[in-house]
């Protein structure tokens, strides 16, 4: 499968789950030292196709071809985890118990963390020590570019930083080596928020 079909079907699977509704999400997979390939903006993600992909530089978060459909509206976000990472895929999502989690832990004005302990899933995070981590909720600005710029900020001065952050009133965003680990460390979040929210306020300590 081209790329492009990669992508196409993964957002398709990430929709019926429910993490992507009403258009939201999107996903990216790095093709060179200064490109990647991202979901279209606005598009409907359950009945996404190749022709619903992007090139992009990574360096300017620009479409390589000029005639080519508009790229997410948070390209910025996904080029700033390629600058500072080593990531090779990054996926964004609007899952129900992770977007939750962050409106409750977020700090509408700077940026906060969410701690989490002890959760069996934290191993599916590749962290050094998978018994606890703290990861970013990063107020929503209107201007992406904005978050984007905190978030490639945030990166650089934590290099041991968890694959994970969070947008709050917004959503989860993981990356990873290829994108079947980044999907993966998406799901072993939102399944440690649901957790989170269920055992009421663990999160928060
Ligand atoms: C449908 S509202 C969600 C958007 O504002 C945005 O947050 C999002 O996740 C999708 O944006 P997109 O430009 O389609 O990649
Ligand atoms: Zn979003």
């Amino acid at each position: 499968m081209s790329p492009g079909a990669v992508l196409a079907a993964a957002a398709r699977e990430l929709y019926q789950r429910g993490w992507l509704p009403g258009t939201s999400g999107n996903i990216s997979v790095r093709l060179s030292a200064d490109t990647a390939l991202i979901t279209a903006s606005g598009r409907d993600k359950g009945a996404l196709t190749e022709s619903d992909t992007v090139l992009v530089s990574v360096d300017t978060s620009a479409a390589v071809r000029p005639e080519a459909p508009r790229p997410s509206a948070e390209t910025t976000i996904h080029t700033a985890i390629y600058r500072a990472t080593k990531a090779e895929a990054v996926v964004h999502t609007h899952s129900p118990y992770a977007t939750a989690v962050a409106t409750r832990a977020g700090n509408r004005a700077e940026l906060s963390t969410v701690d989490f302990r002890d959760f069996e899933l934290l191993k599916g995070l590749g962290l050094r020590d998978p018994s606890a981590t703290s990861i970013p909720v990063f107020p929503n600005h209107a201007d992406v570019p904005r978050i984007a710029a905190e978030v490639e900020r945030y990166l650089i001065e934590h290099p041991d930083a968890p694959p994970v952050l969070l947008i709050e009133h917004h959503g989860l965003t993981t990356w990873g080596a290829d994108y079947a680990q980044a999907r993966n460390r998406m799901e072993c979040v939102e399944s440690i928020c649901q957790l989170s929210l269920l055992l009421k306020g663990r999160a928060f300590s």
